[in-house]
C-alpha cells in the first residue's frame, strides 16, 4: 500500500496558513501565491522576502508565535518551524480538525506531503518518492526540467484553445478524442521549437478539416 494519494487542489482564494518565517517557510509561501491562495504567515521573525510581500499587502503576517486560533478557516496549513513542540502541536490541532496539514520534512506529521514539480505552463509533472527519497525526487525533476522546455507550455495553449472550439463544434466523441490524438500525436510541439508558424497552421487545420469531413 502507498503511503499517500497525488491529487491537484484548486487553493484560489482559500485561506493558507504558513508558520514560521525562515527559507522552508518562504519557498513555500511563494509556491502557495503561485497558485493563488491567501496566504496568512504566523512568525515571530521572517526572511526579508517575506516581509516584503506583507508590505505588498500579497500575504498576512502576523508578528508572534502560533497560537491553535491561527487554524480558523484554514483550507491548507504548513508548519515550517524550526521547533519541535510547536510543529508537533500544529500537527495534532489539523489532526483533530481534519485539516490538511504538511509539517516539512517530517512526514509521519503530514497527512499530505509535497512533491518535487516540473512546470512549463499548464503543464505540471510531479514527482514523489512516496517520502523515501526527496533527493531522487530532484534528481528526476532536473532530468525532466531538461526535456520538457518551454514548446510544452505554447503546445499546451494552443491545445487549451483548440479544445474548447473542438468540444463546441464536434458533435462526434470519438471522432473528437481522434483529432485530440493526431493533434498530440503530431509534429507540432518540435516545429514550435523551431518556430515554423506556418507549418502549425497547416498541421492544425489539417486535423481540423478532417475531423469537420468526418463528424
Ligand atoms: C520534493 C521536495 C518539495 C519541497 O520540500 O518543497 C521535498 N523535499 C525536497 C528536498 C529535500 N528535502 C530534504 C533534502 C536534504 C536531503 C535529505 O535529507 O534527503 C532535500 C534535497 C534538497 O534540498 O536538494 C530533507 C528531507 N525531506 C524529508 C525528510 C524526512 C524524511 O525523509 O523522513 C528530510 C530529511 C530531514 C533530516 O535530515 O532530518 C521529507 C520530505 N520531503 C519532501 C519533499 C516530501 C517527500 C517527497 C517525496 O515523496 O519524495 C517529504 C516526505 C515531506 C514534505 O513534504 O516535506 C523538495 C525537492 C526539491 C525540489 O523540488 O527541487
Ligand atoms: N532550510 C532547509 O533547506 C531545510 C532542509 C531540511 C530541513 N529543514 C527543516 O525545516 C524547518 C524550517 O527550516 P528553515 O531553514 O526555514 O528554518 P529557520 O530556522 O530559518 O526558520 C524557522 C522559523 O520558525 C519560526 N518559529 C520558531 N518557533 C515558532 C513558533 N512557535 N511559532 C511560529 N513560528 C516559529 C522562526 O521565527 C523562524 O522564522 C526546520 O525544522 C529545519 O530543520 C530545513
Amino acid at each position: 500500500m502507498y503511503n499517500f494519494y497525488p491529487i491537484y487542489l484548486n487553493l484560489r482564494n482559500k485561506k493558507c496558513l504558513v508558520v514560521g518565517g525562515g527559507k522552508v517557510a518562504e519557498r513555500k509561501v511563494r509556491s502557495l501565491l503561485e497558485c493563488g491562495a491567501r496566504v496568512y504567515v504566523v512568525s515571530p521573525e521572517v526572511t526579508p522576502a517575506l516581509e516584503q510581500l506583507a508590505w505588498e499587502g500579497a500575504i498576512t503576517f502576523v508578528r508572534r508565535t502560533y497560537t491553535t486560533t491561527d487554524l480558523e478557516g484554514s483550507f491548507l496549513v504548513v508548519g515550517a518551524t524550526d521547533d519541535e513542540k510547536t510543529n508537533q502541536r500544529i500537527a495534532d490541532d489539523c489532526f483533530e480538525r481534519n485539516m490538511l496539514v504538511n509539517i516539512v520534512d517530517d512526514p509521519p506529521k503530514c497527512n499530505f506531503i509535497v512533491p518535487a514539480v516540473v512546470r512549463q505552463g499548464a503543464l505540471s509533472i510531479s514527482i514523489s518518492t512516496d517520502g523515501n527519497s526527496p533527493v531522487l525526487a530532484r534528481k528526476i525533476k532536473e532530468k525532466l526540467k531538461r526535456e520538457y522546455g518551454p514548446e510544452y507550455a505554447k503546445f499546451l495553449e494552443i491545445m487549451g484553445d483548440l479544445r474548447r472550439k473542438i468540444i463546441s463544434s464536434v458533435p462526434d466523441e470519438s471522432v473528437r478524442r481522434q483529432m485530440f490524438e493526431d493533434l498530440v500525436n503530431s509534429d507540432i510541439i518540435n516545429l514550435i521549437k523551431e518556430g515554423n508558424e506556418e507549418k502549425i497552421k497547416e498541421r492544425i487545420n489539417h486535423v481540423l478539416n478532417r475531423g469537420r469531413t468526418q463528424s
